[in-house]
C-alpha cells in the first residue's frame, strides 16, 4: 500500500507519490546498513539534518527499487544560447549514459538556434523538447534569465505531469551516476571551488542594497548556480523568488556579483535545502580531484570564455 498525497496548490492535478513514504521490495537483498561505520572523512548531514550525498552514503539499487514503482517523471532544463550550443551534444549524450537511466526523463533545451540542436538517440521513456528563446548580447543576462524561463516552464507546461526537476549548466558532461539518490524537496549542490574555505571568503553578494545580500559571518555553504533542483513546487518557488529579486535589483541599478547564483545562494540560506549534493555532482575539469572526492559525476568542461561568450 502506497500512501498518496495530494499536492497543495494544484488540486486538479494528478496524485503524486509521497516523497516521504519510501516503500521497499521484500525480495531485494543488499548490504547491511550500519550506524556505527561509514564515511568519516566528510560530513554527511547538515546541522538542519539534511543528508549530504557522497559516494558511499547510499545504496543505489535500494533507492532505485524504492523510486521505480512510484513512476516518477524527472524534468531537466538546459540552456544553449549562442555559441553554447556547441556543448549540447556531449551534455545530451552523457546524460543518456548517466542521468536517471531507466527512469522517465524529459529534457527541455532552451536555445536561440533550434536548427542546430543535435539529434541524439534517446532510450525509451526519455524525450527532448526544444524551446526557442531570444539571444542576448550579455552572458550575464542569458544566465540570469534562466530563472524566469524555468518559472514559466513549470507554470505553463510541467504542472500536471512532472514530479522533479533539475536545472543544469550546458557546458558540462556526466561521468558517473546521477540518479534517485539526488531526489528531494529542495536540492542544492555544493560548489567545488569553495567548500574547504571559511564562509567569509564565499563570493556571496556583499552589498546590502542587493536582494541577494548575505552578510559576512552568515551563510552555510556556497552552492552552484549550475545545478539545482527538487520537487516541482519547490523549484517553482525558488525560481520565482530569484527572478523577482533579480529584476528588483535591476530596477535599482544593481546586478549581483554572480547573477542568479548569488540570488540562489541567498534563497538557499533562508530556505534550507532538504538534500545537499556533494561536489561530486558538479566538479570542474580544470580542478584536480581532492581525496574526499572518489567519483566525479558531473563536471564543467574547460572553456575559453573570450571565444564563446557574446561579451567578455
Ligand atoms: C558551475 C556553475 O555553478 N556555474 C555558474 C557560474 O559560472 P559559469 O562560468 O559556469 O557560467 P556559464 O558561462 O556556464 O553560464 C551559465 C549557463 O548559461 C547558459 N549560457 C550562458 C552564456 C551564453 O552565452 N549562452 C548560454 O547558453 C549556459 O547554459 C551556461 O552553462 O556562474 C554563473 C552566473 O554568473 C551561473 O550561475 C553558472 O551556473
Ligand atoms: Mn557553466
Amino acid at each position: 500500500f502506497q500512501c498518496p498525497v495530494q499536492t497543495p496548490g494544484r488540486p486538479e492535478s494528478k496524485v503524486i507519490p509521497n516523497e516521504f513514504h519510501l516503500v521497499a521490495s521484500e525480495n531485494l537483498e543488499y548490504t547491511q546498513p550500519s550506524i556505527v561505520y561509514g564515511r568519516t572523512d566528510v560530513m554527511t548531514i547538515t546541522p538542519w539534518l539534511a543528508p549530504v550525498v557522497w559516494e558511499g552514503t547510499f545504496n543505489p539499487d535500494l533507492l532505485d527499487s524504492i523510486y521505480k514503482p512510484k513512476n516518477i517523471t524527472i524534468a531537466a532544463t538546459v540552456f544553449a544560447v549562442g555559441k553554447y550550443i556547441r556543448f549540447l551534444k556531449d551534455f545530451l549524450e552523457t546524460a543518456e549514459q548517466h542521468f536517471f537511466v531507466d527512469f522517465t526523463v524529459h529534457i527541455y533545451v532552451f536555445t536561440d538556434r533550434p536548427k542546430e540542436v543535435p539529434k541524439v538517440k534517446m532510450a525509451p521513456g526519455r524525450k527532448l523538447e526544444v524551446r526557442s528563446v531570444p539571444s542576448s548580447k550579455r552572458w550575464q543576462e542569458i544566465s540570469a534569465r534562466r530563472m524566469e524561463l524555468i518559472q514559466t516552464l513549470i507554470k505553463e507546461k510541467l504542472q500536471d505531469h512532472v514530479d522533479y526537476i533539475f536545472c543544469l549548466d550546458v557546458d558540462s558532461k556526466f561521468h558517473g551516476r546521477w540518479g534517485t539518490e539526488s531526489l528531494g524537496g529542495l536540492v542544492a549542490v555544493v560548489h567545488p571551488g569553495y567548500y574547504r574555505d571559511d564562509r567569509r571568503r564565499f563570493p556571496y553578494e556583499r552589498r546590502p542594497q542587493s536582494k541577494a545580500y548575505v552578510a559576512l559571518g552568515h551563510g552555510d555553504f556556497y552552492y552552484c548556480g549550475g545545478a539545482f533542483g527538487g520537487l516541482l513546487q519547490e523549484v517553482y518557488q525558488l525560481a520565482k523568488t530569484c527572478r523577482t529579486n533579480f529584476e528588483e535589483d535591476a530596477k535599482n541599478g544593481i546586478e549581483a556579483a554572480w547573477q542568479e547564483e548569488s540570488h540562489l545562494n541567498r534563497y538557499m540560506w533562508i530556505n534550507k535545502p532538504s538534500k545537499v549534493l556533494s561536489p561530486e555532482y558538479l566538479w570542474q575539469d580544470f580542478k584536480p580531484r581532492n581525496p574526499e572526492v572518489g567519483i566525479i559525476r558531473f563536471s564543467g568542461v574547460v572553456k575559453n570564455y573570450a571565444d564563446i561568450r557574446p561579451n567578455a
